[in-house]
């Protein structure tokens, strides 16, 4: 038989029919909603006479538009936020679905309780109308974000027409220096390869720095194919997948464990797979990283200086970098470590699990931020936010100045609600810097929660390596 990819093998066993054109009709395994995009398609199915196909198998959270402020209720900071939690809150039970509701000790990010509740699966192919379902790849499915309209179609029919994607292999060789966390990984990917570098493709990364990398790592590194335009990016599960996975609440247990777990060793791909398209990477040239515009791909080592437009021609027109430093306020040739901030933000669905928080919480124990930042910690779901209290994370952040938040996207994106505020430099372990994202001229710098945490104390950007 031909050597497949690890992509080409959840492809074959999904797919029900060719319908031409490259195109396939594939059985959807999962379906998972949030109250922002979730909401509107199970009403809009309701409405429609129709019923969900397989209810075991749609699970919805609420995660984008809740407060975080600690004690919080039904009562969104958010001015329509509370329309979309009761509208999902009705449909999701109307439809009898699983729901991580507001007071569920499960509830949070969508991409951050989904791997944690052993929902994602390898092999499995999951969907979410949210762009960042990419990152449930990391657990060796195929997982992929997708419209309100489709999400209608998959949870009415366990079923979607998909435009086969082409593959991308990109192999990280070596191991990532003491320091370097898999945030830079992504943001130097972005940086190099520009954020059109993987369009239309299903990555899988491999090599040894993904293989050395665990679970949350990896779940922070695929966060970002979205960024880089991909269609998803997957790793094939492994030893530490399968490690992870077990006991997990939704994970197979007992006999169909063993079961489960042979045939996930059968899904990586074979030696000989041809991909469309094969990168490499040399894992010890990776360095701290920080964004310094207004696309994930301006992206540069944190101890460069803004770069001159000659050296991102190739990617940004003259108009788009003369944007990019007018709006965060920034000039050509300016160094990045030193720049003041006014904010610091810890959350998201890249890092905002325990270990994200295990590691800026060891830079932050008896140390404090600088005077007048305000710094925000949003542990990315309910589950995590008590695991990380359990070990007295919380103390140390609070003891810190950071404020301790519940479970949610919270400022990773502004839904109308609470921001930072116009002008106000902000670093950020999120993974979009857009004009806005953050609130209305809010100007975000993306970089690891190691290196948000490290800014904080010292009041601007530094390379957390070098915290005295
Ligand atoms: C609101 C939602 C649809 C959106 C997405 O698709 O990604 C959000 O999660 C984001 O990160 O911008
Ligand atoms: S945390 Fe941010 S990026 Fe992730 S799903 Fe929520 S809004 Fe989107």
């Amino acid at each position: 038989m031909k050597p497949r990819t690890a992509f080409d093998k959840m492809w074959d066993a999904h797919r029900i029919a060719d319908l031409g054109g490259g195109t396939g009709l594939v059985l959807i395994d999962r379906v998972l909603l949030h109250e922002r995009t979730g909401g509107i398609a199970l009403k809009s199915l309701a409405d429609a006479g129709r019923s969900v196909h397989a209810p075991a198998h749609a699970f919805a959270t609420m995660d984008h538009v809740v407060d975080t402020l600690p004690g919080r209720t039904d009562r969104t900071t958010m001015p329509t936020g509370r329309d979309f939690i009761v509208a999902t809150r009705e449909a999701a039970r109307a439809a009898g679905i699983t729901l991580f509701d507001l007071g569920d000790s499960r509830q949070g990010i969508v991409h951050v309780l989904s791997p944690e509740q052993g929902i994602v699966l390898p092999g499995v192919t999951l969907v979410c109308p949210d762009s960042h379902t990419c990152s449930q790849g990391a657990l060796g499915a195929l997982a992929w974000g997708i419209g309100s309209s489709e999400a209608e179609h998959a949870l009415a029919t366990s079923t979607l027409r998909v435009q086969k994607p082409k593959t991308m292999r990109i192999t990280i060789d070596g191991r990532l220096a003491p320091g370097v966390t898999p945030k830079d990984l992504a943001l130097h990917l972005l940086g190099r390869f520009g954020s059109a570098g993987a369009k239309g493709h299903v990555v899988e990364y491999s090599g040894e720095a993904v293989r050395a990398l665990d679970v949350e790592g990896r779940l922070t590194l695929c966060n970002m194919a979205t960024e880089f335009s991909a269609f998803s990016a997957l790793i094939a599960a492994d030893e530490t997948v399968f490690a992870y996975l077990k006991g997990r609440p939704y994970a197979p247990s007992g006999a169909a464990w063993e079961a489960a777990v042979a045939d996930w060793r059968d899904l990586a791909s074979d030696e000989d797979a041809v991909f469309d398209v094969e990168l490499h990477v040399d894992a010890g040239e990776v360095c701290p990283m920080v964004t310094w515009g207004t696309s994930p791909q301006q992206a540069v080592r944190l101890d460069r200086t803004v770069p001159a437009f000659d050296a991102v021609a190739g990617r940004d027109t003259r108009e788009a970098y003369d944007r990019a430093l007018a709006y965060m306020g920034l000039e050509s040739g300016a160094p990045l470590i030193g720049l003041p901030i006014d904010a610091a933000f810890i959350g998201s669905c890249t890092n905002s699990r325990l270990s994200d928080l295990r590691r800026a919480g060891a830079l932050l124990q008896g140390r404090h931020v600088a005077p007048g930042i305000r710094a925000i910690c949003v542990p990315g779901s309910s589950m995590v936010k008590a695991a990380a209290e359990a070990e007295g994370l919380d103390r140390i952040f609070l003891a810190a100045g950071f404020e301790w938040r519940e479970a949610g996207c919270s400022m990773c994106f502004f839904a109308g609600g609470e921001s930072f505020g116009a002008q106000q430099r902000v670093i950020s372990s999120t993974n979009r810097n857009f004009e806005s994202r953050q609130g209305p001229g809010t100007r975000t710098h993306l970089a690891s929660p190691e290196t948000v945490a490290a800014s904080a104390i010292a009041g601007a950007i530094v390379d957390p390596r070098t915290l005295a």
